[in-house]
């Protein structure tokens, strides 16, 4: 790191910038190392340890070996812990957030913004680790009594992106603990330093030696740690966010060992404005929807949906907001969009915008890399009209700042446009009518629906999709049924 212009040299406690491993409470540098670089600028901006399948080996271990005392401390010391880690990550917020930005690219604001946002799924099971309650069930004979216990399901392990590099590993790593669940934690290649100084602040949370192990790794390193992780009988649970083709190997792998997973995969989220909808509001939330974290989010908006009546309207507006945005490096004041995250991505976004125009779409704002902004990965927010079903953006999740606009007529033209893909997470649609309100939200076969509203997650929702986009539900109340298993108790001769 060049500690004269490195965005890192700027922290307030310099100790959370951590590039090793966590095992067992120890830090671990890994027989190799690997270059984590700022998005914005390509600067390096630390090596991190490259840990190992036997590493992984190592952290279940260690994992395993620190469960029985997790376990069986109460919920409330348990949920006491949580509590000082929300505190902790909450006092860090500017580091964090500082951090975040250098390595992911979102704008600094945004990023704090992640940091409360992550933060909360800890303070929320903090508060639901008290409330894992069991179940006394009507006897079906007098001398008998039947109960339902929860327990922690055993060793956990999370897999999470670089998108969120905080919040995916909170939504995650909270209700196992709040369980009573130790984790081993898999970040992305990418974004290893949040994830790291969050597991430093767990650290010093108190969260046990062993208790929660993270595995920073290079792409090749992931792979072979995930067929362990996948492979192990100790770990019991795999929570994954990120592509559905990984979802699917993930899945295949955990096959022999019958795993319970929670997958949280891509989207393809449709955005409907229906004739009676208030059009500046739907303006306002499709900017939101679409281009927040530069539009690398698995529920921005894939596909716009405007009808006839008010589609002029709507492009000739949201055009209008969208060439109001400020691209550029995070750090920078004003700045709403950041960097994509790799070179890749920008290949990615660019793909879909030419198919798109070759198709006969018509730009009307952006359209291709600004390159004016130095080595940064930039692309201009774009919108493209004249959408049409045959376009690559139509059935693939672009990941990056393209609003394609299409057009209907009927109310079940958009619903079965909206439904044709194998995705179903989050979906939103733009309308004043009550009849239509619950028609359509019925209708869409999505795990999450926003009525003229473009954002729509917080910790006490439950969130996932359906079809491809995953299995099970984070944060809420649900968030913890997957880290837990059921036992029944039929306890007999209860009159001698
Ligand atoms: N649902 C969502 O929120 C996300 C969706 N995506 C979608 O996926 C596309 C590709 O993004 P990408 O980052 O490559 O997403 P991936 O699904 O490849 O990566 C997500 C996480 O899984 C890890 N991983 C990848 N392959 C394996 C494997 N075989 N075994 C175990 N772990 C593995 C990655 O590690 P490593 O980073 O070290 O490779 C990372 O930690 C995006 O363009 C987007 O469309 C991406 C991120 C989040
Ligand atoms: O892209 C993702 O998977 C993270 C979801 C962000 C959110 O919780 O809104």
């Amino acid at each position: 790191m060049d500690t004269k212009t490195s965005p890192l040299a700027q922290l307030n406690d310099p100790s959370l910038l951590k590039t090793d491993g966590l095992i067992n409470g120890q830090w671990v540098a890994g027989s190799s190392r690997f270059d984590v670089h700022d998005p914005a600028t390509g600067q390096k901006l630390a090596d991190v340890a490259n840990l190992s399948p036997q590493d992984a080996e190592a952290a279940i271990a260690a994992a395993n070996a620190a469960w029985p005392a997790w376990k069986t401390k109460t919920a409330k010391e348990r949920s006491i812990i949580l509590r000082k880690w929300y505190d902790l990550l909450m006092a860090n917020q500017d580091d964090l957030g500082r951090i975040m930005t250098a390595e992911q690219g979102k704008p600094f604001p945004e990023a704090k913004g992640e940091v409360a946002y992550g933060a909360s799924f800890v303070e929320w099971f903090a508060e639901e680790a008290k409330r894992i309650n069991g179940e006394t069930l009507p006897q079906f004979d007098n001398s008998r009594r039947l109960l339902v216990l929860k327990q922690p399901i055993g060793v956990c392990a999370a897999i999470t992106p670089w998108n969120f590099p905080l919040a995916m590993i909170t939504r995650k790593v909270a209700p196992a603990l709040a369980a009573g669940c130790p984790v081993v934690i898999k970040p992305a290649e990418l974004t290893p330093l949040t994830a790291l100084a969050v597991a430093e602040l767990a650290q010093r949370a108190g969260i046990p030696a062993g208790v929660l192990n993270i595995l920073s790794a290079d792409a090749a390193n992931s792979i072979a740690i995930g067929k362990v992780l996948c492979a192990s009988d100790v770990v019991r649970h795999i929570s994954f966010t990120g592509s559905t083709e990984v979802g699917r190997i993930l899945m295949a792998q955990s096959a022999p060992t019958v795993k319970k997973m929670s997958l949280e995969l891509g989207g393809n989220a449709p955005f409907i404005v229906f004739d009676d909808a208030d059009i500046d509001s739907a303006v306002e939330g499709a900017f939101a929807s679409k281009y927040r974290n530069a539009g690398q989010t698995c529920v921005c908006t894939n596909r716009f949906y405007v009808q006839e009546g008010v589609y002029d309207e709507f492009v000739t507006k949201f055009a209008a907001r969208v060439l109001t945005a400020k691209v550029g490096n995070g750090f920078e004041a004003g700045v709403n969009q950041g960097p994509l995250i790799e070179e890749a991505a920008l290949v990615k976004v660019q793909r879909h915008v030419d198919d798109a125009i070759a198709k006969g779409g018509q730009v009307v704002a952006g359209g291709k890399r600004l390159s004016s902004l130095g080595s940064g990965q930039f692309f201009e927010p774009t919108v493209v009209a004249g959408a049409t079903a045959d376009m690559l953006c139509a059935r693939e999740e672009t990941f990056g700042p393209f609003a394609p606009v299409f057009s209907f007529k009927t109310e079940q033209e958009a619903i079965d446009a909206a439904n044709a893909t194998e995705f179903g997470l989050a979906s939103y649609f733009y309308s004043r009518d009550v009849g239509r309100i619950f028609r359509v939200s019925e209708a869409l076969e999505y795990g999450m629906v926003g009525i003229n509203v473009g954002i729509l997650a917080t910790e006490h929702v439950p969130f996932g999709g359906v079809k491809q986009s995953g299995l099970g539900r984070e944060g809420s109340h649900y968030g913890i049924d997957d880290y837990v298993e059921i036992k029944y108790l039929c306890l007999g001769d209860i009159q001698k």
